[in-house]
């Protein structure tokens, strides 16, 4: 099998190796790195249609759409994964609402080819990324993982059906799976390996870091009048290297035999638009212009986690869960990927190249 890669070099270990699905991503590439510091083999298949060649530096990528069934079972047969983490998909909650069709095809359609392929070659264990969207707008706070699945856009119902065909094929054929629905990840590689790429860049933090580093002209607040403290929306921000961690630790748990799992991971702690504005601006040093603007259709006004699951069952802690550490990393990461020089996180900005206003 040619492998696209550039470094399979880095695969040091050899402990099993795994497929990692979108793992050229934001949270698949971070979580590369933590499988391997575990030991795995992670082996990348993503078409690149929102990540980057540079992420994976762990081991061999493999460029590919998950609707071409017979190249993923190719990549499946050289490489005889002994799991499966699965990060691709369509993510941005919005378009979802004006484009349903593409994120059924991506998110569920993708999903049952994949689990085709994996039935067809004896592979039955999978991590798959949920998300805090598939609750909806929550009755209770935090939400439990035993809330109601009420999603209000098209992006929370196909991971909603995943999640159903996932617990539909553990009863039907024995499929040991982790359904991971993560709240917002935040943050970035504490090591400056890695940072956020997503184009275009949807996302509160990263906007709002790069408003402050002078690399846009200011960010939108959409909505002030939610029922929430300050009227703007709340989350709750979750460092991507700690749900990397997360997810190390429910494929251990899958490949040493243990029950299907459904876990939130959240920190368990709230913030507000305006308080990552606020933090932003302290982090940086800087001020964040923003413009009031609608709410954005489809936002539940505060979501955040009870995530005493995860804690329970993986023995999981989310040890980066400060907003202002996770703004931090973001705020390096940005300056990484804006090709400014960061010798430090909270130093002057400097540039290697034509600086910012
Ligand atoms: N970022 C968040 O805050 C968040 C929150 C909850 C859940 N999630 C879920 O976590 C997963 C990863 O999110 P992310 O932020 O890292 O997204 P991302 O867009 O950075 O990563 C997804 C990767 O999948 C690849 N991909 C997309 N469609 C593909 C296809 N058909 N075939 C092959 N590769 C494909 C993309 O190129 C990209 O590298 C997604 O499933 C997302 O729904 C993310
Ligand atoms: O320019 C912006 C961008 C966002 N927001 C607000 O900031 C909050 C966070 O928005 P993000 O776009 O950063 O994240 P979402 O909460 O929309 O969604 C993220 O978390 C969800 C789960 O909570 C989903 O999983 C989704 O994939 C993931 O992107 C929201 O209230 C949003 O309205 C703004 O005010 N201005």
């Amino acid at each position: 099998m040619p492998s696209d890669t550039r470094d399979g070099a880095r695969w040091t270990g050899n402990g099993p190796v795994v497929l990692v699905t979108g793992g050229a991503g934001f949270v698949g590439s971070h979580t590369c790195k933590a499988l391997a510091g575990a030991g795995f083999r992670p082996v990348v298949y993503d078409n690149l249609s929102n990540g980057a060649r540079q992420a994976v530096q762990w081991g061999p990528l493999e460029v590919g759409d998950l609707d071409d069934a017979e190249r993923l079972a190719a990549v499946v047969a050289a490489y005889a994964p002994k799991g499966v983490l699965h990060f691709a998909g369509r993510i941005e909650a919005g378009a979802s609402v004006t484009d349903p069709a593409a994120f059924y095809d991506a998110n569920v359609a993708a999903t049952l080819t994949l689990l085709r392929v994996m039935r067809a070659a004896g592979l039955d264990a999978i991590v798959f990324s949920s998300t805090a969207a598939v609750y909806g707008d929550p009755d209770v706070l935090p939400i439990p993982e035993t809330h109601p699945l009420h999603p209000v856009n098209p992006y929370g119902r196909t991971k909603r059906m995943a999640e159903e065909i996932l617990a539909d094929l553990h009863t039907a054929e024995g499929l040991r799976y982790a359904a991971l629905r993560y709240f917002n990840a935040a943050g970035a590689d504490p090591d400056g390996d890695l940072w956020e790429t997503h184009q275009p860049e949807t996302h509160l933090i990263p906007l709002t870091v790069q408003a402050a580093l002078g690399l846009r002209p200011e960010i939108a607040v959409f909505g002030t009048d939610y029922d929430t403290p300050d009227g703007t929306c709340v989350r709750d921000y979750v460092h991507v290297a700690d749900l990397a961690q997360a997810h190390v630790l429910a494929l251990g748990r899958l490949l040493g035999g243990g029950a299907p799992l459904v876990a939130n991971l959240g920190t368990g702690r709230g913030h507000s638009v305006r308080e990552v504005v606020a933090t932003v601006e302290r982090v940086t040093g800087r001020p964040v212009p923003t413009r009031i603007a609608p709410r954005r259709p489809g936002d539940p006004p505060t979501l955040v986690a009870a995530p005493d699951t995860a804690i329970a069952e993986l023995g999981w802690r989310p040890i980066h869960a400060a907003l202002e550490a996770q703004v931090r990393d973001s705020v390096r990461g940005e300056r990484r990927r804006a090709g400014l020089q960061a010798p430090d996180d909270g130093g002057p900005l400097s540039a290697s190249g034509s600086a910012p206003p």
